[in-house]
């Protein structure tokens, strides 16, 4: 019998053989989820791994690729006992960690984990579960150490590493292709681990040298076990959350905005008594489409700002003045309404005598239960968020709008309908004889 003929009550063979398969990839998935949140492994192509170098800079600038063995022995020659922190002190102690290391300041090294893609690698995988991350998009790596583990019995006891600042969350250790045997490197969290070998007889026949990295949390147990022959060569470096690629708008200390063009003729115009001789409100409608009434894209403004509101918002930054990113609301006509201005209206000639409607800061779109029928305007404006209006001076033309508050019209028939806003730089300019410029 054809086993589908099943189908009421019973189920058939094959759809226990599936759900039995599917819970079992289900909770390996789940279990796969854990893991592959705490530590992250890699591997670089074959040519990249041929072309490492290390030039040691302590003694006389040899370069020394690790596996041509003249080299090798001044590398391990040039090294230094490695220590460990215990109590607050530099400890050696062979017994728990036996390996010889090199500072930072003592080489450098033509592998560069940038060029590789793994810190990009870091960042997409291992920053999005950081909370101290929300903000932040980047990873910087800092090299921090060369270590040698050596056959027969070079280890590293289970540790956790010293965070060096508030802003490291892990550590990236990088394995040069170097012959030798054992040294795993095993990496746990809250009762799972993970295993790297990075030894020959790992890397299969023949074996193609390449480098290997693995990257993890700073609240990881990670230990090495004991090599059994040659010399197991990682580079470790300290992993801190940064400002990543569009994200650096007003943390961008090594943007000179003085050097922008528009900067002169902004402070120029500062400088001219007639110029907002009382002070005022300037208004610059973004020129590009941030989504301003979302989460959490309301959080990335104004550190996700690009190309000329950028620009913008660093000069008026640059020149003392106070400058924001704000929701400013196409206020509807019944905030200061005429029938005839509705005919001929655009979104700026709505905006009138009582000022702008400005968001004190960007939130997200709200849905509200009033209607125009029972409450004014500003009750409405009230439901979005925390508002104040202004007369601004606008120097741009509005050009993206998003839907900022939804609400019920009465007309003819009652609707929903929703006001929008644009996003813009306000920019507060002091009365003349108060101006730093
Ligand atoms: O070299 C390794 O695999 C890890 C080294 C390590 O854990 C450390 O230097 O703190
Ligand atoms: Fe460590």
């Amino acid at each position: 019998m054809d086993e589908h003929t099943f189908r009421d009550g019973a189920r058939t063979l094959g759809e226990t053989a599936n759900a039995a398969l599917l819970a079992q990839l289900s909770s390996s998935i789940e279990e796969q989820a854990a893991e592959a949140t705490f530590a992250q492994p890699g591997k670089s192509d074959p040519a990249a791994a041929r072309s490492v170098q290390v030039p040691i800079t302590n003694s006389q600038a040899k370069y020394c690729r690790p596996n041509t063995s003249g080299n090798l022995e001044q590398l391990i020659k040039d090294c230094q006992p490695a220590t460990f922190g215990f109590k607050g002190k530099d400890v050696y102690d062979e017994s728990y960690r036996k390996a010889s290391k090199l500072d930072a300041s003592a080489f450098c090294s033509s592998f560069n984990p940038y060029e590789l893609g793994i810190i990009d690698t870091i960042a997409q995988v291992l920053l999005p579960s950081i909370k101290e991350a929300k903000n932040m998009r980047g990873v910087r790596a800092e090299l921090y150490k060369l270590n040698i583990y050596s056959g027969p019995s070079g280890k590293f006891q289970a540790h956790v590493d010293t965070p060096r600042s508030d802003s490291q969350f892990g550590s990236l250790v990088v394995c040069l292709p170097c012959d030798h045997e054992g040294g795993e490197l095993i990496i746990r969290h809250q009762g799972k681990s993970l295993s790297f070998d990075w030894s020959n007889s790992a890397l299969g026949e023949p074996a193609v040298p390449c480098v290997q990295w693995a990257a993890f949390y700073s609240d990881c147990e990670h230990e090495v076990l004991e090599v059994q022959s040659g010399h197991r060569i990682t580079l470790t470096y300290n992993l801190y959350v940064s400002r990543g690629s569009g994200n650096l708008a007003g943390n961008c200390p090594w943007m000179d905005p003085k050097q922008l063009p528009l900067y002169d003729t902004i402070q120029r115009m500062l400088q001219v008594p007639g110029f907002m001789m009382k002070g005022g409100t300037l208004g610059i409608w973004c020129s590009h489409a941030y989504a301003h009434s979302s989460e959490p894209s309301v959080h990335n403004l104004p550190s996700s700002l690009k190309g000329v509101d950028m620009a913008m918002y660093e000069i008026f930054r640059a020149l003392g003045l106070q400058v924001a990113v704000r929701p400013i609301l196409d206020t509807l006509p019944d905030d200061d309404y005429s029938a005839e201005e509705d005919e001929e209206d655009d979104a700026n000639s709505l905006r009138r005598s009582r000022g702008d409607v400005i968001g004190k800061g960007l939130r997200k779109f709200a849905v509200t239960e009033l209607s125009t029928q029972y409450h004014r305007m500003d009750d409405i404006y009230e439901e979005w968020g925390e508002f104040y209006r202004d007369e601004v001076v606008w120097l741009s033309k509005l050009r993206h709008r998003e839907p900022a508050v939804a609400f019920l019209a009465y007309g003819n028939e009652a609707s929903v309908a929703a006001i929008y806003s644009g996003a813009a730089l306000i920019v507060k300019i002091p009365p003349f004889l108060k101006r730093n410029v």
